[in-house]
């Protein structure tokens, strides 16, 4: 039987992101918050740790114990039927990038199970699948959060539900939505000094963690086009999906039927002077080049690609991975409201996953 205030944690998922939430996860846990945290299952693509009777999964060394684990994991209605089943309430932290588990989130939802996750694909997928989601968190109660899935852990999605609910009226949504590309193209392109090879700055930002698990889904654009279609459906457009408006990819045209990712790392280094002659032609101009996005909310246009900036604007002079993002609003005039740092990476983008967690643990418990 469990303490009456008592919650469940269930993920899935344990890669960059997923192992800095669980060491976050063990420090909130180690607060002692009411409520008593218990994790209950855990799960990569190919194993599991869970308990038919709930008794918790030790958070000590679980990173270790998952790759011991010689269960795998079951099929998803199977997972949602034991977490629904629970003794207690119980939140689900989807870390994958797995469209199979976000088309799960109605059903889970629909089962009492509450949702934070990072992963971009429930809410930038079709316009039925966001609508199906926040039918069923309405209907059951449950809730759901996708902070990290914009800006990772940045007070994006707060920042614009927040101006919505009260009554401001937002224009325009525009800057750097990628961390990948920022930092590419900070490296790549400098405003001071030479700057690296293309090819090897992008072999850089996959080993920084900042990539998705496949690095074609940030340089054919589809990771920005996602975020712009989350912030387009809540700033009340209902853009149909991620590939219903220009996107411009930076994958060289003789790439594209490469068949896995390390396949493209390998084959890229061939293709190197095609992103030369784009910064070059920037530079030529006096300025340097830049991936960025725009919503127009009044024109209903979205679009995604690369611009020229002067020097010495702030979409040029970013550093690292930061994405930074201005939102033009009737309240906010001419002066918009921006938000600005570390837009990718395991902790930052954790972090705004436990900061949703906790939100939901003050709402359930
Ligand atoms: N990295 C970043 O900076 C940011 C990431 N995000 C988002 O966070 C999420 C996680 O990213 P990241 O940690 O970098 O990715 P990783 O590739 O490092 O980790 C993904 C994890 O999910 C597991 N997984 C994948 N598919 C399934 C499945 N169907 N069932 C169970 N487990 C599965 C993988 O297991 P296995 O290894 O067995 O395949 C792995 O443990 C993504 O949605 C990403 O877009 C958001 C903002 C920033
Ligand atoms: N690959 C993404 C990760 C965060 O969403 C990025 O680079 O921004
Ligand atoms: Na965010």
């Amino acid at each position: 039987m469990a303490a009456v205030n008592q919650v469940y944690i269930a993920i899935i998922g344990a890669g960059g992101v997923g192992k800095c939430f669980l060491s976050q996860l063990q420090a909130l846990a180690a607060r002692k918050p009411s409520p008593k945290l218990s994790l209950c299952y855990i799960s990569t693509s190919r194993k599991a740790l869970y308990n038919v009777d709930y008794s918790p999964v030790s958070l000590e060394g679980v990173t270790e114990s998952l790759a011991a684990s010689t269960q795998a994991p079951p099929p998803l209605p199977q997972v949602i039927d034991y977490l629904a089943s629970a003794p207690a309430k119980v939140v689900l932290v989807d870390n994958t990038s797995s469209q199979d588990v976000a088309d799960a989130y109605p059903l889970a939802l629909s089962r009492g199970l509450s949702i934070v996750t990072p992963n971009k694909k429930a809410f930038s997928g079709s316009y039925k699948l966001w609508q199906d989601i926040f039918t069923a968190s309405a209907t059951s109660g449950a809730k759901v959060y996708h902070e990290s899935s914009v800006g990772a852990g940045l007070p994006v999605i707060s920042t614009l539900k927040d101006l919505v609910d009260t009554g401001d009226k937002v224009t325009k949504i525009e800057g750097v939505f990628s961390g990948t590309m920022s930092f590419l193209f900070n490296s790549f392109a400098p405003t001071e000094g030479q700057g690296g090879k293309w090819s090897e700055e992008v072999k850089k930002a996959k080993a920084l963690g900042y990539t998705e698990p496949d690095p074609r889904d940030d340089l054919n654009g589809l990771d920005v086009a996602r975020k712009l279609t989350i912030l387009a459906r809540l700033a009340g457009l209902p853009v149909e999906s991620p590939t219903s408006f220009p996107v411009q990819s930076l994958i060289p045209k003789e790439l594209e039927t490469c068949s896995t990712g390390d396949e493209f790392l390998d084959k890229l280094p061939a293709f190197d002077q095609q992103m030369e002659d784009t910064k070059a032609a920037a530079e030529k101009a006096g300025k340097v080049v830049r991936f960025v996005g725009s919503i127009d909310v009044a024109t209903q246009q979205v679009k995604v690609g690369l611009e020229q900036f002067d020097r010495s604007h702030p979409i040029a002079s970013l550093k690292g991975s930061d994405n930074i993002i201005s939102f033009y609003t009737e309240r906010y005039g001419s002066n918009p409201l921006i938000i600005q740092g570390a837009g990718a990476g395991g902790d930052v983008t954790a972090m705004g996953v436990t900061g949703d967690l906790i939100k939901v643990l003050s709402q359930i418990a």
